[in-house]
């Protein structure tokens, strides 16, 4: 029997589960490797060559007149993007898209990095990975970067992104600048807090259905290369949380976050960013390289020592440091990628692309998560984690939880605080419930109650299994009706509720 009691039915399936590191090992991490590896050298050539800009122009043209072709062709079925489902970074594969009108947007470059204005431009399928690879070599960084090196700008303007810097900045819509568009009716519009405000407080968690990003203006901020990352293991619950909340306040941090092992035990870690005379370079951890144990496991030996530690980390390493395990997602697939033999000899394989991950699944596997896996990021105000986190413990006894405070300014659109900016914390739930009571509908939806209860939100990526009611009480739809109808969306575009929801994913 495996964990959580489960039983194995036939030899494929025991292969295709138990063996699956297999499959992963001799096809999809070469496959990986060498697929970044191609994509790296593509980049690398056509910004040095600058030739993005001039020919993103013409891939805008292309999509206003697909636009047009759609509505010539008597705007029979909505349009949505020609992305593929299995390369998304969410959990599932979106149905719609067999029945909708796709637009082909191949916009994949950084078309401008202005140091003056202090901002980058780019077009929406550009990824983590290269853009900070990108500005990391001319010693600037976007000021929030979410982890996995495939999540695209595009995807984090439409639903929305986080990491431990967001205690400052908020979520990945607080740092972008400007949004440009092709509407409804195939013209081009461009939305900042200056020009176009509704439509660019509207853009936030609407999923691609008020029209088709083309451009994005990004902050960026200048970077160090290493920083100064205080681990600090914390016993209790309440302390655990009067600690986040803390340090989420004092920005003299650059970086907070917390990883929770059990209900009772946590280590909160804050980072500052330094210059090369601070760094105590006996104390330096390149904890990116390819033979270093796992983050989180290398976090949870210094919460058994006990002890207050301090460490030195590049920046970039520290930027990507669940990557290559998928927060603690891996561990699933490839039982033994901790071990120290695998790390060394194929550790620098890693991180395996989620999207050949996704391509290959098999409906095996894919029960399997349905019904003993939960993942969910949830979004509460942070005097309320201790609350959740008991729930959760009761409910699903998962660890460990990623904890990532952020700050809610209190802007129009889908998402804001009930009255005013306020400072919220995302609690990451990833892994096999420990409880015999788990149902994947009835406990995913308690928690969503819970959620709701407590002002909160949910992670759009994940599963949700709210009404349509139910998503209207937790997302704040009121300028976005209005934004659908001025701009003519209720016949070119789906709701975001017909995107989202779990009847449309598979
Ligand atoms: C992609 C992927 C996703 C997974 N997701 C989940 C999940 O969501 N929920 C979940 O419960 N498990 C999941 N598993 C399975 C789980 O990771 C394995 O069961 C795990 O490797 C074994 O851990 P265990 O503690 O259950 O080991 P044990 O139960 O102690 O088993 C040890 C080993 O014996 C073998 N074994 C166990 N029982 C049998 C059996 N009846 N017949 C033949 N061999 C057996 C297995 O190979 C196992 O590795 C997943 C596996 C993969 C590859
Ligand atoms: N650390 C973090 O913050 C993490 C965030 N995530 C989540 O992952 C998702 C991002 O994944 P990713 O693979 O990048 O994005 P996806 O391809 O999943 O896109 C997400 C949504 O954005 C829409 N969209 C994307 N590009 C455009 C565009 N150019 N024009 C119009 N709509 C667009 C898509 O519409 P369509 O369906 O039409 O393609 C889709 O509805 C986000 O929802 C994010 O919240 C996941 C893991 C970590
Ligand atoms: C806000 C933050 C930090 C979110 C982190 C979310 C990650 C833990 C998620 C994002 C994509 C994600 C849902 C994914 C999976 C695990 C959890 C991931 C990595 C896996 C790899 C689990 C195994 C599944 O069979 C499958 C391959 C479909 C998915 C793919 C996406």
């Amino acid at each position: 029997m495996g964990r959580m009691g489960r039983k194995f039915d036939t030899l494929t399936e025991i292969i295709l589960i138990d063996y699956r590191w297999v499959f992963v090992c001799l096809f999809l991490l070469p496959i990986s490797f060498f697929y970044n590896f191609f994509y790296y050298f593509r980049n690398e050539i056509i910004f040095r060559l600058s030739s993005a800009s001039t020919a993103h122009g013409a891939k805008v043209k292309s999509i206003q007149r697909q636009v047009r072709d759609w509505r010539e062709t008597g705007m029979n079925t909505k349009m949505c993007t020609a992305r593929p489902g299995w390369q998304t970074m969410s959990f599932r594969k979106p149905m719609y898209k067999k029945s909708m009108y796709q637009i082909k947007c191949n916009l994949v470059d950084i078309l401008e990095v202005n140091t003056e204005k202090q901002t980058v431009r780019v077009e929406p399928l550009v990824n983590m990975k290269q853009l900070s690879e990108t500005l990391g070599k001319l010693g600037w960084t976007i000021p929030i970067v979410p982890e996995l090196d495939d999540l695209t700008v595009g995807g984090l303007v439409m639903g929305t992104g986080i990491e431990s810097s967001s205690h400052i900045y908020g979520l990945f819509q607080h740092i972008c600048l400007s949004f440009e568009l092709v509407l409804a009716d195939g013209s081009v519009a461009v939305c900042s807090k200056e020009e176009n405000s509704d439509l660019f407080y509207a853009i936030p968690w609407s999923y691609g259905t008020l029209g088709l990003l083309t451009a994005v203006e990004i902050k960026i901020i200048p970077a160090t290369r290493f920083i100064r990352l205080t681990y600090e293991p914390v016993k209790g619950l309440k302390k655990i949380m009067d600690t986040l909340h803390r340090e989420a306040k004092n920005k003299a941090n650059h970086f907070v976050e917390g990883l929770q092992y059990n209900l009772d035990e946590a280590v909160i870690m804050t980072g500052v960013m330094v210059e090369d005379n601070q760094v105590e370079w006996g104390q330096v951890n390149e904890i990116g390289k390819w033979y270093k144990p796992w983050f989180f496991k290398h976090v949870e030996k210094i919460l058994r020592k006990g002890e207050k530690k301090i460490e030195y980390l590049p920046l970039v390493d520290y930027y990507h440091r669940h990557s290559r395990s998928l927060f603690w997602e891996l561990q699933d697939i490839v039982p033994f990628g901790n071990n120290l033999l695998f790390r060394f000899f194929l550790g620098w394989l890693m991180p395996v692309k989620v999207s050949l991950l996704k391509l290959t699944l098999t409906k095996a596997v894919k029960k399997l998560y349905e019904n003993h896996h939960i993942i969910q990021d949830l979004m509460v105000p942070i005097h309320n984690m201790k609350r959740c986190i008991e729930f959760f413990h009761e409910h699903v006894n998962v660890y460990p939880l990623w904890l990532c405070p952020f700050n809610l300014p209190n802007d129009p659109g889908m998402v804001h605080p009930k009255e005013k900016e306020e400072m919220y914390i995302d609690i990451g739930v990833y892994g096999v419930p420990n409880v015999d009571n788990f149902h994947p509908v009835k406990t995913t939806r308690a928690i969503e109650d819970l959620v709701e209860q407590c002002d909160g939100f949910q992670m759009l990526y994940a599963d949700t299994y709210r009404s349509r009611e139910e998503f209207y009480a937790m997302f704040d739809h009121k300028l976005y009706n209005t934004m659908r109808k001025r701009l003519t969306c209720e016949s070119a575009f789906p709701e975001v509720y017909d995107k989202i929801n779990k009847n449309v994913r598979e």
